[in-house]
């Protein structure tokens, strides 16, 4: 990889660190809009320091970077907000302590700051600190273990995801050349041990999902399964949305909906009730799938569970189709920003319009449509379709997937999907016998009684995809 990948990487990290800092640390900040242009001017400082600082590391420096990191390796790091900020203040004055006695304790001393950046919840803001206050080699040492650390980070991902319990892992396969000579690659789901036909491969409940908004008060808000009158729980804030369960209040709650909640305003223009609105009216659910996605990410980060990899870092690496900009992606920004804006400071800077396509294109190249138990004469207009499904039975709403949104598609795959407890829960079935190492694929449209040509019709206008399955390769 090259160090101006790293270095870019790695920046994005620290952007998105901030978000999570913000809505737990300093709430003082929220409204300040001269803090906030700032944030901004020092954002972008930041970016063009580590692309300069990385550029120096020398090759005696990247030694004493690799030396430091491999020292530190099996340290843990505090958890708790309390013991994270007690780290991060001891680390700090042992750093300077230690480069004021001279060069020779450079290294050592980079290891303190590096340490103190890996706790403190605004990484970017404190790299500017730095930059300020410390000697410049140590500077350079550590910005250059913060691009290391991404750097294994960025290659650890698929030797670590997806779980081995899920029986799959994701493989890398030749996809041809370009016209001018570059491989392509691309990635599908392969077993890693054999199956039966009828037997389940694996379950998974998606990062975010949305439920169709005129089932909403019927189907949970939460895991859209359908609700039984009698053991429904109301938001306790609103009237507009309904659980099937505490456990799924309780869950929407933290993730997103205590922050999405409309809380019963009156304005219909308010930022409460303005996505709420555009939703319903539109029934276009990706401004409200990716304001969730966002404020889960800020919960994720804001809980430090210690996982690895969070939401974005699974977000990131799906394919996705390039969406042109249209007044459609303005007003959806807007939205999103308006939505989230009091609550989560600095969203203003991230939801960059290019930033925003990204998501959105990624979103809507990896959805899957979800049905659960609906009766398939109940009158809904269903949701466009916009997502692969397959399904017989009405869509119900939508969830973006983890580990399935590497599945590929095949005319005749040789699993199906499932939602067998009638909630958001998908789980992968094996339509015939798999071997160990054989890849899986579902069907991403209907194939029933389409041509050849009809399939690759309707491949090509939702997917841009020229199918390479066994039918489509051996008819014409
Ligand atoms: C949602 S992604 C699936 C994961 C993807 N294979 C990857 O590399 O990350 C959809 C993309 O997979 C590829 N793909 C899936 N099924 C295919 C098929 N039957 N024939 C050719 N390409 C396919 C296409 O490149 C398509 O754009």
């Amino acid at each position: 990889m090259k160090t101006s990948t790293i270095v870019a990487a790695t920046v994005g990290v620290l952007t998105v660190a901030t978000i999570g800092y913000a809505i737990y640390f300093d709430a003082k900040r929220r409204n300040d809009p001269e803090f906030r242009r700032k944030l901004k001017k020092e954002r972008k400082r930041a970016q063009k320091l580590a692309l300069e600082e990385a550029k120096k590391l020398s090759n005696r420096s990247a030694q004493t970077v690799e030396e430091a990191l491999a020292s530190i390796k099996d340290e843990d790091f505090p958890t708790s907000m309390e013991e994270r900020e007690k780290f991060c203040m001891e680390q700090l004055s042992a750093g300077e302590a230690l480069f004021t006695r001279g060069p020779q304790n450079y290294a050592q001393a980079a290891i303190c700051f590096y340490k103190a950046l890996k706790v403190y919840p605004a990484p970017a803001e404190l790299v500017m600190v730095y930059q300020k206050t410390i000697p410049s080699e140590v500077f350079t040492l550590v910005m250059g273990m913060l691009s290391k650390d991404v750097q294994s980070k960025q290659e650890k991902y698929y030797t670590v995801f997806p779980p081995e319990d899920m029986n799959v892992k994701v493989d890398e396969k030749p996809e041809g050349v370009t016209a001018d000579g570059q491989k392509v690659t691309r990635r599908g789901l392969v077993v890693t041990k054999a199956f039966t036909a009828g037997q389940a491969i694996y379950s998974e409940v998606p990062v975010i999902n949305s439920l169709e908004p005129s089932l909403e008060g019927s189907f949970c808000h939460y895991c859209l399964k359908e609700i039984v009158q009698e053991s429904a729980v109301p938001c306790s804030k609103c009237s507009q949305v309904v659980f099937c369960s505490q456990d799924c209040k309780d869950a929407a709650s933290q993730e997103f909906h205590n922050i999405l909640c409309t809380k019963n305003s009156e304005d219909a223009d308010s930022p409460e009730r303005s996505l709420y609105e555009y939703t319903k009216t539109t029934r276009n659910l990706v401004p409200e799938m990716l304001a969730k996605f966002l404020v889960k990410m800020v919960h994720e980060e804001s809980m430090n569970s210690g996982a690895e990899y969070n939401s974005f870092d699974h977000m990131e690496r799906l394919r996705y189709l390039e969406i042109p900009p249209s007044d459609e992606e303005e007003k959806e920004m807007e939205l999103l920003k308006v939505a989230l804006g009091s609550n989560i400071p600095g969203i203003d800077e991230f939801i960059t319009a290019e930033r925003y396509l990204l998501m959105k294109g990624r979103l809507l190249y990896n959805l899957y449509g979800i049905s659960t138990s609906l009766d398939t004469d109940r009158t809904i207009k269903y949701l466009p379709e916009r997502q692969r499904s397959i399904r017989d039975a009405p869509i119900t709403g939508s969830g973006l997937y983890r580990v399935s949104s590497y599945l590929m598609h095949s005319c005749e795959p040789n699993t199906k999907i499932v939602f067998s407890d009638h909630d958001h829960k998908l789980t992968i079935v094996a339509t015939r016998d798999i071997q160990a190492g054989d890849e899986l694929f579902v069907g991403y449209i209907k194939n029933g009684k389409l041509s050849t040509e009809q399939r690759r019709l309707e491949l090509f206008t939702k997917y841009r995809l020229q199918c390479m399955c066994p039918l489509c390769e051996t008819t014409d």
